[in-house]
């Protein structure tokens, strides 16, 4: 199985529970999703340059880095048919910590039978701002335990509402971590602390982009 490959970088992990820790990072091409705030559209294209790389030189690569933490993004990294077998050998290296950015929308039971000690789902629930709503598939939220995270990128009051509504629904504070996240520069956040003050949302973090603070924020390969 050839995966598209539009990057692959060491850096500091930007998000989730790991933010601020060295990782390695794959980022696969295409996306079955278009978010409005999209920060990565550019991997979701059907022109973008790629390189072709299999399960085994994606191994080599994350291990001739050194780097124990790897984060695979993209686009949609679960997209591909196939993805298990990856996500199977990097499973196996006890050495490694695996964390998967997914949108919401792939059906996460398929990878149950995969050993999850070592492997991070962060699912995000797409709130109204980024049109996709309707592609979430809700009976992920089963499959998630404190090993995963569901994460909200709120870009106004009416995704900070939803956000509440789902965590408290299906009473996600209890099965996984919950972080709450910016639409870079489109909203307070301010505005998101006081949101949370106000509907008391103990065991809700917050989270700003942190390689959008330390570099450009557009910038590539960071
Ligand atoms: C580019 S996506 C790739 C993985 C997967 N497609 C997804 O949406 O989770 C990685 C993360 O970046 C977040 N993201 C994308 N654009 C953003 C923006 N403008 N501001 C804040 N977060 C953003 C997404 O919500 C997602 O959590
Ligand atoms: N530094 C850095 N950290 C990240 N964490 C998740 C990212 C992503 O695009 O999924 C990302 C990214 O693009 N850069
Ligand atoms: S699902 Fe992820 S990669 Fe796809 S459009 Fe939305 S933010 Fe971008
Ligand atoms: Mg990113």
């Amino acid at each position: 199985m050839e995966y598209k490959v539009v990057e692959r970088f060491v850096s500091i992990n930007g998000e989730g529970r790991l933010a601020g820790q060295l990782a390695v990072f794959i980022r696969f091409a295409g996306c079955n999703l278009n978010c409005s705030y999209c920060d990565t559209q550019w991997a979701n294209k059907g022109l973008v340059t790629y390189e072709s790389m299999n399960v085994e030189s994606i191994y080599e690569y994350i291990k001739s880095t050194g780097v124990r933490n790897v984060t695979l993004t993209g686009g949609e990294p679960l997209l591909r048919d196939g993805i298990s077998d990856l996500l199977k050998l990097l499973s196996e290296d006890h050495e490694l910590f695996v964390e998967i950015e997914t949108n919401g929308s792939i059906n996460l039971k398929k990878f149950s039978a995969i050993s999850r000690n070592t492997i991070s789902f962060t699912m995000d629930y797409k709130l109204p701002t980024s049109n996709m709503e309707s592609e979430m598939n809700l009976d992920n939220f089963s499959y998630l335990t404190k090993n995963d995270t569901v994460k909200f990128v709120s870009g106004s009051m009416e995704d900070l509402e939803k956000a509440k509504f789902i965590i408290y629904k299906y009473d996600l504070i209890k099965k996984t971590n919950v972080y709450i996240s910016p639409v870079f520069g489109q909203i307070d956040m301010k505005d998101i602390v006081q949101f949370m003050m106000d509907n008391h949302m103990n065991g809700v973090t917050l989270q700003v982009q942190l390689h959008k603070v330390i570099w450009e924020p557009e910038k590539r390969g960071v």
